[in-house]
């Protein structure tokens, strides 16, 4: 069994890691940390876990982490990056869900995030976690930055675009709507249901940190220059994250659908919808799945691409269990089968 830690386990993302550990058939959760619940067992904070995870919460110390095979930090920015070269150097794996370790330029991470990195020797090795792109390297990593909600939905609802060579890469636009769990479980005012529930906002419009994150990861798509609007929303729904993207086509496609469909041929995790369909956040509720469908509006040079993902799985604690399979050779689905949730 892969002896299994969470660092931030009382967070919406860490929860999430521990419904889908607590069901995996190769793992055993070895610790879980809270600073503010230390002591707390926690069945009684989560009580869907009664009979299912048998810890208490414990303060995230390296010496209780280095005990572990691989450590998940479901802490907000700017916290793995003090822990993980202990870690590392104790022969631990580590799978980053926040950004510390996404981006490769250390000018890029203090601009958008706002503080020296305090580990830039490591963003070299740091694997990023999209599997569709980068599973060959994420198998044996020793750190994995898991990506992104918005960059995981908008990066997969491009890809098969951008490696095609078909579309003006300088002009993509990317319109994202985003539910409040994206925002995550600390109190604060914006997301009270009262400031959150029927209403609807753009944010972020001028810079949002996820700019950066999937502009580096179009890059790595296409050799011609990148550019992106990209235009993030909060929509009062909990979870859930849904991709509108616009594309310039410049270069012949026989069938957009079957572009889609070869890309994705084998992907246990993108399904490409019937040509048509307008994929729901419902359909992807608590799964790791990402829904993507293709349309060319009568027929002109647009393309608009639909992409949804449930934030917290696929755009979180899923990917980062998916990463973890590969990492160790275990198989890529492993306790990653739940079905959406409906209505
Ligand atoms: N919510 C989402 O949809 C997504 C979130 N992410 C990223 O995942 C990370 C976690 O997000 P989320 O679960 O929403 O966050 P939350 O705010 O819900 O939870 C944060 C967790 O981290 C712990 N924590 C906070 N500060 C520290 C610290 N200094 N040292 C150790 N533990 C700490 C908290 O517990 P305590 O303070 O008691 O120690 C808590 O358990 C973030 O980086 C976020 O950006 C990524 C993709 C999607
Ligand atoms: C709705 C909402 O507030 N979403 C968050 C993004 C989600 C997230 O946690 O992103 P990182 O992992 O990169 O921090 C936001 O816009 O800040």
């Amino acid at each position: 069994m892969i002896k299994v830690g969470i660092v931030g386990g009382t967070g919406y993302t860490g929860v999430e890691l521990l419904r889908l550990l607590a069901q995996h058939p190769d793992v055993e959760i070895a610790a879980i940390t809270s600073r503010g619940e230390a002591g707390q067992p926690v069945s009684q904070m989560f009580p869907n876990l009664r009979g299912r995870v048998d810890l208490a919460f414990s303060e995230p110390r390296v010496d209780v982490l280095s005990a572990c095979d691989v450590v998940f930090y479901a802490t907000p920015n700017g916290i793995a990056m003090k822990q993980v070269p202990e870690l590392l150097a104790a022969g631990v794996r580590v799978v980053d869900l926040a950004a510390d370790f996404r981006l490769k330029s250390t000018d890029d991470w203090q601009q958008w995030y706002g503080m020296p990195h305090a580990c830039p020797d490591l963003l070299a090795e740091a694997v990023y976690g999209l599997p569709e792109v980068n599973r060959e390297a994420i198998r044996g990593a020793r750190l994995v930055a898991n990506p992104g909600c918005y960059p995981t939905a908008v990066q997969l609802g491009f890809l098969p675009l951008l490696k095609a060579g078909i579309v003006d890469a300088g002009s993509l636009i990317a319109d994202a709507k985003s539910g409040v769990s994206g925002a995550g479980r600390k109190a604060e005012v914006h997301s009270l249901l009262c400031e959150a529930s029927e209403s609807f906002k753009a944010y972020g419009v001028a810079g949002h940190r996820h700019l950066p994150e999937i502009r580096q990861g179009l890059r790595g798509m296409t050799a011609a220059p990148v550019g992106l609007t990209f235009v993030p929303h909060l929509t009062p729904m909990i979870r859930g994250i849904h991709a509108t993207l616009y594309a310039r086509l410049t270069g012949e496609v026989e069938s957009l659908q079957a572009l889609y469909e070869q890309t994705y041929a084998g992907e246990p995790f993108v399904d490409v919808m019937p040509a048509g369909s307008h994929p729901e956040t419902r359909s992807v509720k608590g799964a790791n799945t990402c829904r993507i469908s293709v349309f060319r509006p009568q027929g002109a040079d647009t393309v608009v691409v639909l992409s949804v993902i449930d934030n917290l799985v696929k755009g979180a604690a899923g990917q980062a269990v998916q990463n973890m399979n590969l990492m160790f050779g275990l198989d890529e689905r492993a306790g990653l089968g739940q079905i959406a949730l409906l209505p």
